[in-house]
């Protein structure tokens, strides 16, 4: 029997979530390791690093196919590649890099708020939204329009399609009314939500992470000591 990705991360979202949203869309069951306090990680740390796989010394780590991957869009690039939801050539491929790029980096702000003090994270979250409508959202619902497809690239499903539903659902807890002026992008939420395997994923219980709370914070900060 193949053995199971192995997921190694804080108990929560962070770097992690958008590789545990990929594997879900790609059907695949995964198990997850969380640190909670400074000694695992260390020991982690020590273990990895000392026969080298854990480059960098970073997390996210994951175990699959006999390797130790980190570098979260090589994890994430490596899944696309392996579960065909990569394009079909180059050309594809490349848009989306470009298209996961982007929606990553929107993601980023949104994870790394809550690490801000009270009144810069309020601050943060209010320019995340902003360039939510203005920088992102608009360029996917032009993509969506220019090309009357249902997918963003190649009119199949890709792992452009699932992190931009992943980014729209971030950006709805921060302001429900954000695809008020996208149609396209409603209608595309609505399809990809009812793919069978990201249903799955969206329904309670599943290894989907819940927004940050001040306990995931607290214990990140202790852990990585800042
Ligand atoms: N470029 C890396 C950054 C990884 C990273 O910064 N990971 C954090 C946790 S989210 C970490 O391990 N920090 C500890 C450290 O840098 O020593 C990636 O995308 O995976």
């Amino acid at each position: 029997m193949v053995a199971k990705p192995k997921l190694y991360y804080f108990h929560g979202r962070g770097r992690m979530e958008s590789v545990r949203w990929l594997l879900a869309a790609a059907g695949v069951e995964f198990e997850e390791e969380f640190f909670e306090t400074r000694e695992q990680y260390e020991k982690l740390q020590k273990a990895q690093t000392a026969d080298g796989r854990l480059l960098f010394g970073q997390v996210p780590l994951v175990e699959i196919d006999g390797m130790a991957l980190t570098q979260t869009r090589a994890i994430l690039s490596y899944l696309a590649s392996k579960y065909d939801l990569y394009g079909k050539d180059l050309k594809e491929r490349v848009r989306i890099d470009m298209y996961t790029d982007g929606t990553l980096d929107l993601m980023m702000m949104i994870a790394g708020a809550p690490f801000k003090p009270p009144k810069e994270k309020e601050e943060a979250l209010a320019v995340v939204v902003k360039k939510a409508k203005t920088r992102y959202l608009p360029v996917f619902e032009k993509i969506l329009k220019d090309h009357g497809e249902d997918f963003l690239v190649g009119n199949k499903f890709s792992w452009a399609d699932v992190q931009l539903l992943e980014a729209i659902l971030m950006v709805e807890e921060l302001d429900a009314s954000v695809l008020s002026d996208f149609p396209l992008l409603k209608a595309f939420k609505t399809r990809i939500s009812n793919i069978p395997t990201i249903k799955k994923f969206l329904q309670p219980g599943s290894p989907r992470k819940p927004p940050p709370d001040s306990h995931y914070v607290e214990v990140v900060r202790n852990i990585l000591q800042f």
